[in-house]
């Protein structure tokens, strides 16, 4: 297709100059044939000149629909492909990388490539026209008068430089302000969005929320404010300068024309052509504003496409071990989040036996969650390593590694999909496997949830599109919790995975977790003890530091920080 565009585009460059020469022959014809009245003159040469003439308009304005249509076409189809460069470029970056400022940024600016400027590329074929077109008709000057070209130089290069100067300032502001925009975007969300609403009206933060959209949409009016006027201030005096070239060399003509050494056909060629000069250079200069902005936009877009994962498939992938016979050792693991001066995780070690439950305890921030992204490696170890059945786990072929690692987090998605399909992305490759759907669901106890939608398995959930049903948070929950049941993973980790539920679903969930990952490892990370106690071992992390760890019954003999917490939690219960 953009083959084809530019064919179409050149062919169509060339016609403006062949329609001016055509019109200035039959000017000369005419002027002839008034001025010959001794025999009858024959007007035959000049109707198949006005023929001519005709036919090169009809066509230049069918390659100019053609043209249009073509990069309509491109324009959606280009935006279509960078979206998903970019959702494929995103998915292989790390966890980390999406915690990070500079990286947000750099998405947000490649993002608005693919919406704001799908029109670049007509832009630059359409600039590429424009400059053919352009070159023909100097052609057409050259041969006729060269001097004038320098009166058009003249009149146009200050334009160029002017433009060219003001598109990298406002460039440089808009980089500038990128963070910011993201946060007006975030207060834009905040302001008017299902997710928020509860809570700004409960509080009544509507007034605050416009308030700080005004103060921060303000700096940006502010900041642009003085390079707009002076972009404009600037461009009347290169119009000026243009409307100068363009008078000048209009005299010129005229004058050649009355001292008689050019014909009144040549004056309406050169006129014409320096008019449509003037105008496809207006065309350009306006163009070449937008394409350099969005040129010097795109080089973010390829920013992105820089940015590399760290946690990669090693060259020489081991497969996952089945079954585990030793399980996963921590030694000496520590881990910093990017961005961080303090340890997240520090001197860990410890060993999760192979068919083992461990259950992690710890205060508020105290690297629980943290210790199971390590485990998944959604996060390398900032120092020390995590060894599985004895190597590396960065040996291991990574998604054979998250296939068998079955993680709930505690702020586990809700997909505004249907009900089946929330439990399917726990092994999306089953999507349409309904039995084993259902089966996860009973595990689970969503399946008693599917029989009281309308449309069962199929029920759309949340709220943002057409039919969907909201749920409660238990019932987000138990939903979540059946996409652990839908992969046979070797070892399952639930951050908090109860937290919602009634007293009487979490003590069935936890009968039937038990139950199902007979013989399999498991990681529960929870504060409440009734939860923690059916572990085999349970660790204690204190500051990302491993403090005690032992069963339930060794370490409440050992009155240490377990039994302590342990025995606050019991005591609100008597
Ligand atoms: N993405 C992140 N970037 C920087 N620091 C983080 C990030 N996530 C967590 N932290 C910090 O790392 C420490 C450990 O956090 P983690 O989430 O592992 O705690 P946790 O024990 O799971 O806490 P909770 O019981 O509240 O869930 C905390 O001090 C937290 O502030």
């Amino acid at each position: 297709m953009t083959l084809v565009n530019i064919l179409l585009r050149v062919i169509r460059a060339a016609l403006p100059l062949a329609i001016l020469y055509v019109g200035k022959l039959i000017i000369d014809e005419v002027v002839l044939l008034n001025s010959t009245h001794n025999t009858i003159p024959s007007h035959t040469y000049l109707w198949k000149l006005v023929g001519i003439e005709f036919g090169l308009a009809v066509l230049s304005d069918a390659l100019s629909r053609a043209v249009s249509l073509v990069d309509s076409l491109l324009g959606d189809l280009f935006a279509n492909l960078t979206s998903v460069k970019i959702m494929e470029h995103a998915a292989t970056l790390d966890l980390d990388q999406f915690e990070d400022s500079v990286f947000y940024d750099k998405l947000e600016r490649a993002r608005q490539q693919t919406t704001g400027r799908t029109i670049l590329l007509s832009q630059v074929l359409s600039q590429v026209q424009d400059l053919i077109t352009m070159g023909f008709l100097i052609v057409g000057f050259v041969v006729f008068n060269p001097w004038l070209i320098v009166l058009l130089l003249a009149a146009i290069v200050p334009a160029f430089l002017g433009e060219s100067h003001f598109n990298n300032k406002s460039y440089a502001l808009t980089r500038a302000q990128t963070a910011q925009r993201r946060e007006l975007d975030y207060t834009r969300y905040l302001g008017a969005s299902d997710e928020t609403a509860k809570e700004v009206k409960i509080f009544n933060l509507s007034g605050f929320i416009i308030d700080r959209f005004k103060a921060l949409s303000n700096k940006f009016y502010v900041s642009s404010r003085a390079l707009t006027i002076q972009r404009s201030a600037w461009g009347t005096v290169f119009a000026l300068l243009g409307s100068i070239g363009y008078y000048a060399a209009y005299g010129y003509i005229i004058y050649k024309t009355i001292n008689g050494s050019i014909t009144i056909g040549t004056l309406t060629f050169l006129a014409g052509s320096f008019r449509q000069l003037r105008s496809l250079l207006e065309g350009i200069l306006g163009r070449f504003t937008t394409i350099s902005q969005g040129a010097i936009y795109l080089r973010d877009y390829f920013d992105f496409f820089d940015i590399q994962p760290q946690i990669n498939q090693p060259p020489h992938p081991l497969p996952f071990p089945q079954p585990l016979r030793e399980g996963f050792r921590f030694e000496n693991v520590g881990f910093r989040y990017t961005n961080s001066e303090r340890w997240a995780n520090r001197h860990l070690n410890f060993t999760l036996h192979a068919g083992e439950k461990l259950a992690l305890v710890g205060e508020n921030g105290a690297g629980k969650t943290t210790l199971v992204k390590l485990l998944a490696r959604l996060y390398d170890p900032t120092e020390g390593r995590i060894l599985l059945d004895g190597i590396d786990l960065r040996q291991y072929d990574l998604v054979q590694l998250r296939q068998n690692i079955g993680v709930i987090f505690q702020d586990y998605l809700r997909y505004q999909m249907s009900f089946s399909q929330n439990i399917a992305v726990g092994n999306i490759g089953e999507k349409e496997n309904r039995p084993l759907i259902a089966e996860a669901a009973r595990q689970s106890l969503a399946d008693a949830l599917a029989a009281k939608l309308p449309n069962g398995y199929d029920q759309a959930l949340g709220r943002r599109f057409n039919n969907g049903v909201d749920l409660s948070g238990g019932e987000w929950q138990k939903l979540a919790l059946a996409r652990a049941y839908m992969r046979n993973a070797q070892v399952l980790i639930l951050d908090e995975p109860t937290a919602a539920l009634d007293a009487r679903a979490e003590y069935e969930v936890f009968q039937r977790f038990a139950e199902l990952t007979q013989g399999k490892s498991a990681i529960l990370i929870s504060h409440r003890f009734s939860t923690v106690r059916m572990a085999n071992r349970i660790l204690v992390l204190d500051k990302g530091q491993l403090l005690e760890i032992g069963s339930h019954e060794e370490l409440l003999a050992k009155q240490g920080r377990y039994a302590e917490l342990f025995q606050l939690q019991a005591a609100g219960y008597r």
